[in-house]
């Protein structure tokens, strides 16, 4: 696979720094601190047991912030599960997802060992939403009131386009701007979730957009074209998908020509590529969703409605958000088939967090490139 063999022993590996070493079928993953204590982060390193070769893989993903220790178990040969000490619970649930279809992809794609973290999130959290349309229909506008309204609710993934900025847009901000050159580069070293040939441009959404969103707890809303919102629909990420249709084609052109962004000939070739986008808005199991486009106010609202609707699915978990914020050490004690018992490692009348709990998995959903949602905690009392 192109790795170097590292040297490096399994008693190096268990002695120096704080790790644990997961079996999965025929490899070893150790996990650990760097031996570098000024340097926070955490290192992955894999043993082929069969050749006796150590690996150390492209990790994938924003990691856990390195705490003092972890207690690790492997779910299935998909994931490991990291559960991080000394930290809130609702930030100490962790995967290291090692042959996921996601992390086979990306070992595709970059010809080495790859692994990928995911964060755990309690509950069902909330889906990031997909918002395509021909342009010019106003999807642009619509997210800018949403953000606008609720700023600390949702965060706006910025894409990456080879396109020129328009007169106001800003680099980071709009879109970041970047050549052909290097984006073709991160598209082929895996960084992008999708991308797609829009109008003449390259454009695409990197895994770091979407994660640095959800990362600070808000819900990601992702502007891009059909071809991108399916191939959103075939990854790993769950989302909402919105499709947003002019009320005619003659109000979309003129909707177009009087943003006045664009020369002719981009507008026609907008309005051809508007066409086909808006003859698959109807594919079946692509969008979940059509909003028409003609009064602003009262789309905006039928938007929100929308989001509103899904939002009544959240937190149904028992387990209060309190209790999430609690900081307090579990270890990892026992697994059966759906559900794992962590006992807390403090003084439970001291922490007021309970001393053990149950952690059931039956209903994970999402997963790297993003969080990986549905984890449900209870108390168990203990005797
Ligand atoms: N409901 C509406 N009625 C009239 N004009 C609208 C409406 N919604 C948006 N607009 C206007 O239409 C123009 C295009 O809107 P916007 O830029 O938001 O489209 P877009 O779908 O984001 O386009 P693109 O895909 O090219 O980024 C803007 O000038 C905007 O002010
Ligand atoms: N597949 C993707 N499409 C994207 C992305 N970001 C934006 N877009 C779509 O491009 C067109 C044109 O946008 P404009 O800003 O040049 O007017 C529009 O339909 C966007 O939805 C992306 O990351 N991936």
């Amino acid at each position: 696979m192109g790795e170097e063999a590292v040297e490096f022993s399994v008693e190096k590996a268990t002695t120096g720094c704080k790790q644990n070493a997961v079996d999965v079928g025929d490899k070893t993953y150790v996990i650990g601190r760097s031996d570098d204590d000024s340097k926070s982060s955490i290192i992955i390193k894999i043993l082929d047991k069969q050749t006796q070769t150590w690996v150390v893989p492209t990790v994938l993903g924003t990691q856990p912030t390195p705490t003092k220790s972890q207690s690790a178990i492997p779910l299935n040969d998909e994931k490991i599960l990291i559960i991080e000490k000394g930290v809130p619970l609702n930030e100490s649930i962790w995967f290291l997802e090692i042959d996921t279809p996601f992390v086979k992809q990306q070992r595709k794609i970059k010809g080495t060992e790859v692994v990928s973290w995911s964060k755990g999130v309690i509950g069902v959290g909330q889906k990031p939403v997909v918002i395509s349309g021909p342009s010019g229909v106003g999807k642009g506008t619509l997210i800018a009131k949403l953000m606008k309204d609720y700023p600390s609710k949702f965060g706006f993934s910025v894409s990456h386009t080879t396109r020129s900025p328009r007169e106001k847009e800003i680099d980071g901000v709009h879109y970041h701007f970047t050549e052909r050159i290097k984006i073709d580069k991160d598209i082929s070293e895996g960084k992008f979730l999708e991308f797609a040939h829009v109008h003449g441009n390259v454009y695409g959404t990197s895994i770091e957009a979407v994660e640095s969103v959800t990362d600070e707890g808000k819900r990601c809303i992702l502007d891009i074209d059909v071809q991108g919102a399916r191939s959103v629909r075939a990854s790993s990420l769950e989302a909402i998908f919105i499709f947003v249709c002019p009320p005619s084609f003659e109000e979309l052109e003129k909707r177009l020509r009087a943003r006045g962004t664009e020369t002719e000939e981009q507008i026609q070739k907008r309005l051809r590529n508007a066409r086909a986008e808006l003859d698959q808005s109807n594919s079946p199991g692509l969008f979940d969703h059509l909003l028409v486009n003609d009064d602003l106010e009262t789309c905006y609202e039928n938007l929100k409605n929308l989001l509103a609707l899904d939002d009544d699915q959240e937190d149904s978990d028992d387990f209060s958000a309190k209790d999430g914020k609690q900081t307090t050490s579990y270890s990892i004690v026992s697994k059966n088939d759906s559900e794992i018992m962590l006992q807390s490692e403090t003084n439970e009348s001291k922490s007021g967090a309970a001393s053990l709990l149950a952690l059931d998995l039956s209903s994970l959903s999402g997963g790297a490139p993003g969080r990986t949602r549905g984890l449900k905690l209870r108390s168990v009392n203990s005797f």
